[in-house]
């Protein structure tokens, strides 16, 4: 697992302080290892309890964060799509980046635990969801318990917050790093996960717009940006047309998200368009100008809309 030393000798001696980004941990989650495979010993790692505490948590002294986006099974992560619905977000916070990891899910408890004792499943939403089938084949009368992590699920095994649940008659769905990491683990099953490719991207956050990322490998996606859409506040005048939207954009759109919107109006969502440079070979400039035109599109055809992010 990541070993992270949190400075690093410059080469006159002096030891400067590796910048912070923020994961959602414990430990041994499949955001640590993704932000681990990006950044290496680049950055110093700091855990936080929730997607939601990554992103409240960032400010100038810990700048960077990684938050999961997409799972290609079990489609877009709620948690991060309701977050972007916040005014900090496009004010202070941005998306930076993206890197995608291929995810193999186990299953984890208790030493000495057999499958036949499983009446309880902890593990984030999105495991859960990414391994309906195994579950319902293998354990379909077990209770699925939603948790803030994959290995806060695993943790919850060995330090019980609740008495409503026996470890002993529980498994967590995690990854197997975590068995090192927390003693008293085994693993099960592994490869659960439904479908043969099971991959997640994850947004890379920044607190300040221009902070450079202190990527250690290089990122090969490139040329995208994340607009958020707030139509018609008022909800009941004007009738939502996506066509307006896709047409005042005028540029490709690799994809659309809708969530219900902060605003007390029944059915009143807020969308997220997520737009690319198709060939992708203009330089960051023209691309960033390119977005902040397409925006100023939109508001001319009276759609409030900001920028959360260009990459
Ligand atoms: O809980 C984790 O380990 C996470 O990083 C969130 C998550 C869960 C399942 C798949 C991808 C990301």
């Amino acid at each position: 697992m990541p070993n992270t030393p949190s400075a690093l000798a410059s080469s006159s001696g002096e030891v400067q302080e590796l910048p912070a980004l923020i994961f959602l941990g414990l430990p041994g989650t499949y955001s640590h290892q993704a932000a681990f495979d990006a950044f290496g010993d680049s950055v110093h790692y700091v855990a936080k309890q929730t997607i939601a505490d990554v992103i409240e948590s960032l400010s100038s002294e810990v700048p960077f964060g990684i938050i999961p986006q997409e799972n290609s099974t079990n489609g877009s992560v709620i948690e991060t799509y309701n977050l972007l619905r916040c005014e900090r977000v496009g004010q202070d916070s941005f998306v930076r980046g993206e890197t995608s990891m291929q995810i193999q899910h186990s299953l984890v408890v208790r030493q000495n635990v057999k499958i036949e004792d499983i009446e309880h499943i902890f593990s984030h939403e999105q495991a859960l969801g990414q391994c309906k089938a195994f579950l319902k084949g293998l354990l379909p009368r077990a209770s699925l318990v939603p948790m803030d992590s994959t290995a806060s699920a695993a943790r919850a095994l060995l330090n019980p917050s609740s008495e409503s649940f026996d470890p002993l008659k529980s498994a967590a769905i995690c990854s197997t790093v975590v068995t090192s990491l927390f003693p008293g683990l085994e693993v099960l099953r592994t490869g659960i996960q439904d479908g043969e490719s099971n991959m997640t991207r994850f947004y890379i956050v920044s607190y300040g717009v221009d902070v450079g990322i202190p990527w250690q490998t290089p990122p090969t996606y490139q040329k995208h940006a994340l607009i958020r859409l707030l139509p018609d506040r008022l909800g009941d005048s004007v009738a939502w047309d996506s066509s307006r939207a896709i047409k005042a954009l005028n540029i490709p759109i690799s994809r659309i998200d809708r969530r219900p919107s902060l605003y007390p109006v029944t059915f009143h969502d807020v969308y997220f368009l997520e737009v690319y440079a198709d060939g992708g070979k203009e330089s960051d400039v023209a691309w960033s100008d390119c977005v902040n035109q397409a925006v100023e599109g939109l508001r001319q055809a009276g759609l409030e809309s900001t920028v959360l992010g260009i990459w």
